[in-house]
């Protein structure tokens, strides 16, 4: 910290002169950095290749495979591990080349607790100290830095590792800096002064989400440094900065827990690759490493290989019945999960279902025969120790035939028809002699017999004996046994076919995604599988597109891991209604003393107008305040000609690209975008289509389907056919509000003969009608 003897730097000119100063050291130490780096190169040429190696797999930060994300962190942290100093001076390089363009964003002044003695730092990306070990920037995640973002002028406390500390704050000033210059500067008595968010917010969106480093807000920063919680859940309106907090809170995390925690003990759990691609700047931004990312379909997917996973209402392209909704309720209930954990545990007396294990096409180790061994252990056995022990007997068994199948002519004949060359390949040596033939057919057969029988040792090992498949079914048939079906409105008749299709799914090889993770339960509570204890946090972001029984199965899976769980319940497009009583079923999950609720208000991405508009459309929504930014109205076109529908996307279009701001043309399935899409390439109208969430985000225009648009900004939205046809009723009032307050700037809603209903509840002065 500087002491009171500096001069107190209250012009601009005098900061720059003092940014120039820092700016100068900067550079030394970049030169510092980069001698070390030379001579080290020198000395230890090989160190390169691993340093190839290490860059190389950066680039495939996120993943669509666990174990592949798993590993490639893992690699990293080894090669972390062989730090040596050239690798520390690369590292201490690129900090420095962060830091040399714009230093930091922040300087406090105040005085400690009854100290007369000024105290003034800047906050910036990271630390830097001089040769003297005199800290000339603090990391904004430092315990001091904290008063930054949390207080006002006058007393306030920060959290150190050692407890409280309070302090004065005298000045608070804030800079915009770019390329070493000063472009402004002012001072506040606010926590972060609106007219800098200002500035930040009036930038134009990019394919790409940006650090919120310099403008966090207190409400924000709480979430950032939670260290308490078991589980932090945050519901915040749309735009309200919760992506950006948690990634924040990452960042902090990695920085908080340095030395004890790496970004392979960190899983986010996001809506889509399309989001992954989006935020993925960010943590490498800060200067930190991306931490694993997947979606929760990726997640389970990977366990399931035979299966094909199939979700037919999360595109809307086919709605979903009555009754399937009442039975896909019930499926997703935490109750259910409790149902599952009694079911499975009637399982150690008796009802499990087992497959052959087969050999050259026949039984050989027999169904029967493993129910047998399964349940001739004592009582004591729970499922998981009952597994290991048959798994023992059963590769016992498999042991001691081979000496028998060793006798069969199968053996003799495959043996007598190989040539020499085949037969070498089976000795240990190719010289290798025996002292009759005898005793080498006996080597021989041994030794092709258990070739032979290895399938079947995996077979037991991997546990291919369970039949999870009639095991699940017969966990559905008992259902009606254990809950009581007219509480969710079903009949047993419904129950039954509902089961019914899942056995038709089975059939054809696939699984509806609400079948997915109570399948997976069901096998991991059979066959004992342990969740993964490495975990640390685990953030789950769009938290209203779980279910209940998800949230659960993911804390059986991460018994060790801290969770945040963001979301919207504004939100909800996949799961609707059930989502209210989401947080309730969560928290009952989580020690009620170790859960903290925190509220977002305030929405940060939209204009006034805009934010206005769209809490107009939700009835009884959570509370959304706005952001003072002007803007224009939303505009609202409806008409009976499609061609004129046309040519007014194709106006707005035109006036949007003469604003230079970027549209998304979101529609409501992917059929629909398609034809938009095509419609536009007819007019010769560059757009970009997006289809799938594999695709890459382009710059410029897109065409874009609702549940692929989660999660995501544009600094303006077209919504497509937002008429009465498109968006009949109650059922699509989150999907609405989801995909209008996806616009920053300006938002152009088209629909054809009628709008939608859901718009009646708007007041007509907050857009125009054209
Ligand atoms: N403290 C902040 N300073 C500057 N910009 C912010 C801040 N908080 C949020 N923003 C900006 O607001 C926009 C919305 O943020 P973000 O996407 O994190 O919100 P969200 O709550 O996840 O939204 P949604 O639920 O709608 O997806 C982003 O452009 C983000 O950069």
């Amino acid at each position: 910290m500087a002491d009171s003897h500096e001069p107190i730097r209250n012009t601009q000119a005098a900061e720059q002169q003092y940014l120039d100063d820092v700016v100068q050291k900067i550079g030394q130490a970049q030169k510092k950095a980069q001698v070390s780096i030379d001579q080290a190169a020198n000395d230890e040429k090989s160190i390169n290749k691993h340093f190839g190696e290490e860059v190389k797999l950066n680039f495939g930060d996120y993943s669509t495979n666990l174990e592949t994300a798993l590993s490639i962190h893992q690699q990293q942290q080894m090669l972390a591990e062989r730090e040596n100093s050239w690798q520390q001076s690369t590292r201490r390089l690129n900090t420095l080349n962060r830091l040399i363009d714009n230093p930091y964003f922040a300087r406090l002044d105040f005085h400690e607790h009854g100290e007369p003695k000024r105290e003034t730092i800047y906050i910036g990306l990271s630390s830097f100290t001089d040769k003297n070990d005199k800290f000339l920037i603090y990391d904004w995640r430092a315990p001091i830095s904290s008063i930054y973002y949390d207080g006002k002028l006058g007393e306030v406390t920060y959290q150190t590792p050692d407890g409280e500390q309070s302090v004065n704050i005298t000045l608070k000033r804030q800079f915009l800096i770019k390329k070493g210059q000063i472009e402004s500067m002012f001072d506040t008595s606010e926590t972060i002064g609106d007219q800098m968010l200002l500035e930040v917010l009036g930038e134009k969106s990019s394919t790409q989400m940006k650090s919120i480093v310099t403008t966090i807000q207190k409400e924000q920063n709480k979430i950032i440094r939670n260290t308490k919680a078991d589980l932090l859940f945050v519901q915040g309106a749309a735009g309200s900065g919760k992506t950006s907090a948690i990634l924040q809170r990452v960042a902090y995390l990695l920085y908080r827990y340095r030395g004890n925690l790496t970004s392979s003990q960190v899983v986010m759990f996001s809506p889509n690759q399309l989001f992954n691609d989006y935020i993925e700047n960010v943590l490498p931004e800060l200067g930190e490493q991306n931490m694993v990312q997947m979606t929760y379909q990726q997640y389970v997917g990977r366990r399931l290989p035979n299966l094909t996973i199939v979700n037919p209402t999360t595109h809307f392209e086919t709605p979903q019945t009555e009754t399937a909704k009442k039975i896909s309720h019930l499926k997703t209930e935490l109750k259910f999960f409790k149902v599952l954990e009694s079911y499975s545990r009637l399982l150690e007396k008796g009802g499990m279902y087992f497959r052959d294990l087969k050999f050259q096409g026949k039984p050989y180790l027999t169904k029967e025969k493993i129910a047998e061994i399964y349940y001739s252990f004592n009582e004591n056995y729970h499922l998981a120790n009952r597994v290991d022990s048959t798994k023992e007997k059963l590769m016992h068994m498999l042991n001691s035939r081979i000496t028998p199948e060793t006798k069969k002519s199968w053996v003799s004949k495959l043996i007598e028809g190989m040539d020499k060359e085949q037969l070498q390949t089976l000795y240990d040596r190719p010289d290798q002699e025996f002292e009759s033939s005898d005793a080498e057919y006996k080597f021989l057969s041994r030794k092709i017999v258990t070739q032979a029988l290895k399938p079947v040792g995996k077979g037991i090992n991997r546990m291919r004996f369970f039949n999870i498949q009639a095991q699940y079914l017969h966990f559905l048939k008992q259902v009606p046994n254990l809950v009581k079906l007219a509480d969710y409105g079903l009949t047993l008749e419904q129950w039954q076919t509902g089961l019914e299709e899942v056995q038709a799914n089975f059939k054809n090889h696939e699984i509806n995604l609400d079948d997915v993770t109570p399948f997976l339960f069901l096998f991991d509570l059979i066959t004992g599988k342990n969740g993964d204890r490495s975990m640390r946090f685990i953030f789950i972001d769009e938290i209203q597109d779980y279910t209940p029984f998800q949230l659960a199965y993911l804390q059986n899976r991460f018994p060790k891991a801290k969770f945040t769980m963001l979301g919207d319940l504004n939100q909800a497009i996949f799961t609707r209604t059930e989502s209210r009583s989401l947080l309730s079923q969560v928290q009952k999950l989580f020690d009620r003393d170790k859960t903290e609720v925190v509220q977002l208000t305030r929405s940060y991405r939209s204009t006034k107008p805009i934010t206005e508009f769209t809490r107009a459309i939700l009835k009884n929504g959570q509370k959304i305040d706005t952001f003072e930014r002007e803007g224009d109205l939303p505009n609202v076109m409806v008409k009976n000609d499609e061609l004129a529908l046309q040519e007014g996307l194709l106006a707005q279009l035109k006036s949007n690209d003469e604003r230079k701001i970027t549209t998304a043309i979101i529609c409501k399935t992917k059929l629909e975008s398609e034809a938009v899409a095509k419609y536009l390439q007819l007019q010769d109208y560059p757009a970009t289509l997006i289809r799938s969430e594999n695709q890459r985000l382009a710059a410029g225009t897109l065409v874009i389907p609702a549940y692929l648009a989660k999660g995501l900004e544009f600094d303006a939205v077209i919504l497509w056919d937002l008429s009465a046809k498109n968006y009949p009723d109650e059922d699509d009032r989150q999907l609405v509000y989801t995909v209008a307050s996806r616009a920053m700037h300006r938002l152009t809603i088209f629909a054809k003969d009628q709008v939608t209903p859901i718009l009646d509840a708007v007041s007509k002065q907050l857009y125009v009608q054209e």
